[in-house]
């Protein structure tokens, strides 16, 4: 298969590593530097478009790449509020498209675990629900795109938590995610229910980009000759 990255940063070499195992071919790499290589031209080379690159970048690159024809695998995060618009023009265009924010298997597989453990805990008033996450001191975004994620997941099993708040005293209806940023870890998130008497927490810590340049390659190979909208519960059968 051949692959053009869009973005050529921390994940952009993790996915060249792991594609190239996978003895897919890159065929453009594009960083903040040649952007007006980002052409309809130069995107016929290729059979997919795996872009990582930021929340400021994401949208303008997506909707180009999504106006190229070219399918499109994206975990870029902060950006999710223009969604619908991207959604709209995949839909003008017949488009394919994948999105994550988080594309590793475990975080997927933690996912399901969020949403069951929220469902046996909301009956249990006794036990307050928060998230943290942790992150390297190079991320731009916070909350991460992943927790934001499992907050989402948490909402829909707790309506009474209308909004999730980031790094302030939350109010009694505001699920609290703590965001901290300490040298280079490459994500950790957990989920914990705090009672007097105890807590119960479940937590994903990734030891490396590893899983989640895997999980780009996967969506990739999964999406290369389809058509619409998928997300990774599509490729992982979940
Ligand atoms: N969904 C998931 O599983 C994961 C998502 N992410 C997300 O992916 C994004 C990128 O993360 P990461 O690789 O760590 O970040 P980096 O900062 O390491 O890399 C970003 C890359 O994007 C390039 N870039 C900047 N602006 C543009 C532009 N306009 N067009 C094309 N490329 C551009 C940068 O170029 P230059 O180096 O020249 O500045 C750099 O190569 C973040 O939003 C992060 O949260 C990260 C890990 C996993
Ligand atoms: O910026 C990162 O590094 C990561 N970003 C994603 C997020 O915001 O959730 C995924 C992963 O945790 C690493």
């Amino acid at each position: 298969m051949k692959i053009a990255l869009i973005g050529y940063g921390k994940m952009g070499k993790a996915i060249e590593a792991i594609a190239l195992e996978r003895q897919h071919e890159i065929v453009l790499k594009i960083d903040a530097h040649n952007t007006d290589e980002l052409t309809a031209d130069n995107l016929k080379k290729a059979d997919v478009a795996i872009e990582f690159t930021g929340p400021h970048t994401a949208f303008d690159n997506l909707i180009k790449l999504i106006r190229f024809g070219v399918p499109v695998v994206s975990g870029s995060t902060g950006w999710l509020e223009r969604m619908p618009e991207l959604q709209q023009e995949i839909k003008a265009h017949n488009g394919s498209f994948l999105y994550a924010s988080n594309f590793s298997i475990g975080v997927n597989l933690f996912f399901e675990l969020n949403k069951k453990l929220a469902a046996l805990m909301h009956p249990h008033s006794d036990y307050k629900v928060s998230l943290e996450e942790i992150h390297h001191t190079e991320k731009r975004d916070a909350p991460s795109g992943t927790a934001i994620t499992l907050a989402e997941q948490v909402q829909e099993v707790y309506p009474e938590k209308k909004k999730w708040v980031n790094d302030v005293l939350p109010a009694a209806d505001e699920l609290l995610i703590v965001s901290k940023r300490i040298g280079t870890v490459p994500g950790t998130h957990t989920t914990t229910y705090s009672s007097e008497i105890d807590d119960i927490s479940i937590t994903h810590t990734a030891h490396n980009r590893k899983g989640f340049a895997l999980g780009a390659a996967l969506a990739a190979e999964y999406i290369k000759d389809k058509k619409g909208v998928f997300t990774m519960k599509d490729v992982l059968g979940l």
